[in-house]
């Protein structure tokens, strides 16, 4: 089973994403991770662009990596500048990186239109930016910019640019779809074609615009290729690059390819939440592999498959990737759903249990009204246990009042809340400010339970989302609310519904606070 070398270039192509950007720190930290991942090569920026890469450069010479090589991105150099002198060179030089990867103009159109020279020029450009690279750097990469794009329009040509890297003794050279705009048939005969007259170690580099770079690089595999580049979770300019979560397991599970080892790839959903985390994105649910949803399962009819077979609807393991099966609850749940979701409660119901169907009956018409226990899983399990009769009453809301109040026109509005509630025979009368009536009225709650439930202290919200839903027939809007909240140990979300926001979330948050009272006392006391 051959190798095929895996090139991250998060840390540079993923940067030309809107919107993303990584400090040095966050830099290298990404890069211990791609390292203990197991990725073979990290290209770590572009040393000749900003001050930022080259400090990246430096500061990674001090960290210690267990495999991970380390490859200086920049292109040939600039026309009419020898490559001693052209000042991109000597910085990949000066980098002092393992490897150099430097890309070149493929398509006649991009030598006449971009770099405005004659077609033999460019020739000379790749083949003495390689050559004096080789003589200076470790390792030398050549990214064939456009070489697919540039193969349709003059194949001779695309060629000869080859060549002339191959002649130049490029260690490996990458064939890119930088438009994005190839088809998965069109590389894999690009291919086979380049391999009748090039014999350097081929690799590729996909960009997602047609939605192919995965399928392209995956081909290109199929066809010979042995250096895949790409990005974690896809990152890249415009519509991203190939995504090395996706072709990883693709690689491995798929095509039985060596690439990193088992254990490894079951760090893969931890490593993209982690890359999602430093670009301050939130993570892509439906992201193939290692997403939330990828092996959620919504629909009655697969969940009842599922637990008889998962293989039914999974396309593999999910633990492969460190990922997991899910079973949501939704108005298209049926009895199964119900069932694994007890399961997972650890509570006890039985499908033909009159509570089971009850309980669906509920679901059904609570998300006509506008719940959605999806991502409400902790008002769900309360549900359950109000129609199981578990549900304990740790307190009860005699009444609050929200005041919001904008005393001039400069000033900012204050939020006041005052809650009344009873504990045991005990009533607690307290107020408290927030930012905005939502946050007044959580901290007033809270502040009135603490003194009964002081664990109530570690409960921190931590997302706030509101929808306005469409009114019915003769009805207002209804106005759904959904929390997050959490703890040191996990984080649960509650759902609340009303045709008055202040309702709603009051409604989210009662049972964010009856979950986590549940909670801790099943932990104190667990089932036997
Ligand atoms: C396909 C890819 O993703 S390639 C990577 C693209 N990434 C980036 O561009 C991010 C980093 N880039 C930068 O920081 C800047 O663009 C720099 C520092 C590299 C260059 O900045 P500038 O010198 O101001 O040039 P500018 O950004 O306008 O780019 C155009 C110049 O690059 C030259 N150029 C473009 N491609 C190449 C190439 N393969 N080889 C040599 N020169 C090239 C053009 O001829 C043009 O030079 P000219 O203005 O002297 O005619
Ligand atoms: C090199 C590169 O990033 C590209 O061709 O897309």
């Amino acid at each position: 089973m051959s190798l095929v070398k895996l090139y991250d270039t998060t840390l540079r192509d993923g940067t030309q994403a809107e919107d993303i950007s990584f400090l040095v720190e966050d830099k290298i930290r990404i890069a211990h991770k791609l390292d203990e991942c197991g990725i073979h090569y990290i290209e770590g920026g572009w040393p000749g662009s900003n001050p930022k890469d080259v400090a990246f450069f430096k500061d990674i010479k001090k960290e210690k990596l267990s495999q991970a090589k380390i490859a200086a991105f920049g292109s040939t150099r600039r026309a009419k500048v020898t490559p001693d002198k052209d000042q991109n060179l000597r910085t990949l030089v000066e980098s002092k990186a393992d490897a150099a990867t430097i890309f070149g103009k493929t398509w006649d159109f991009h030598v006449h239109e971009a770099l405005r020279i004659p077609l033999e020029e460019n020739l000379e450009l790749i083949f003495d930016s390689l050559e004096f690279l080789k003589k200076n750097m470790p390792e030398v990469f050549y990214d064939a910019e456009h070489f697919f794009d540039g193969y349709k329009s003059n194949p001779d040509y695309a060629i000869k640019t080859l060549q002339a890297a191959q002649q130049a003794g490029a260690d490996c050279i990458i064939l890119c779809d930088t438009n994005g705009g190839s088809m998965p048939y069109e590389i894999a005969a690009i291919v086979d074609e380049v391999k009748k007259t090039i014999t350097t170690p081929l690799g590729i580099h996909a960009h997602n615009d047609g939605e192919c770079a995965v399928a392209n690089s995956i081909i290109s595999v199929q066809q010979g290729i042995v250096h895949v580049q790409g990005t974690i979770n896809g990152f890249g300019e415009r519509c991203g690059n190939a995504n090395l979560c996706s072709i990883i397991p693709a690689l491995k599970a798929k095509m039985q390819r060596d690439c990193i080892s088992d254990a490894q790839m079951r760090t893969l959903r931890e490593l993209s939440r982690y890359v999602y985390e430093l670009a301050n994105l939130a993570p892509n649910k439906h992201q193939p592999y290692v997403g939330n949803s990828a092996f959620a399962h919504k629909g009655g009819v697969h969940v009842s498959a599922i637990q008889r077979h998962p293989e039914t609807y999974e396309h593999m393991r999910p633990e492969l990737v460190g990922n997991t099966t899910r079973v949501l609850v939704s108005d298209l749940s049926g009895r199964a759903n119900i069932l694994a979701k007890a399961t997972e409660f650890n509570i006890n119901l039985d499908s033909k249990d009159p509570v089971t169907l009850e309980i669906l009956e509920d679901i059904k018409s609570m998300e006509n009204r506008g719940y959605q226990f999806e991502g409400a899983e902790a008002s769900f399990e309360l549900l359950m246990k109000r129609a199981l009769g578990t549900h304990r009453k740790f307190f009860s809301v005699i009444g609050f009042r929200v005041i919001d109040e904008k005393r001039t026109e400069d000033d900012q509005p204050i939020s006041e809340a005052t809650i009344k509630v009873k504990v045991g025979g005990k009533i607690e009368h307290t107020a408290s400010e927030g930012h905005g009536p939502v946050n007044a009225l959580d901290n007033a709650l809270r502040k009135a339970l603490e003194k009964f439930y002081p664990k109530l202290k570690d409960v921190k919200l931590h997302d706030y989302k509101v929808r306005v839903l469409p009114a019915g027939q003769g009805t207002a809007s209804s106005i759904r609310v959904l929390i997050e909240s959490g703890d040191k140990e996990g984080r649960w979300g509650t759902v609340g519904v009303s045709s008055n926001v202040i309702e709603a979330s009051y409604q989210a948050l009662v049972d964010a606070i009856e979950f986590k009272l549940h909670k801790d006392e099943e932990t104190a006391a667990p089932k036997k």
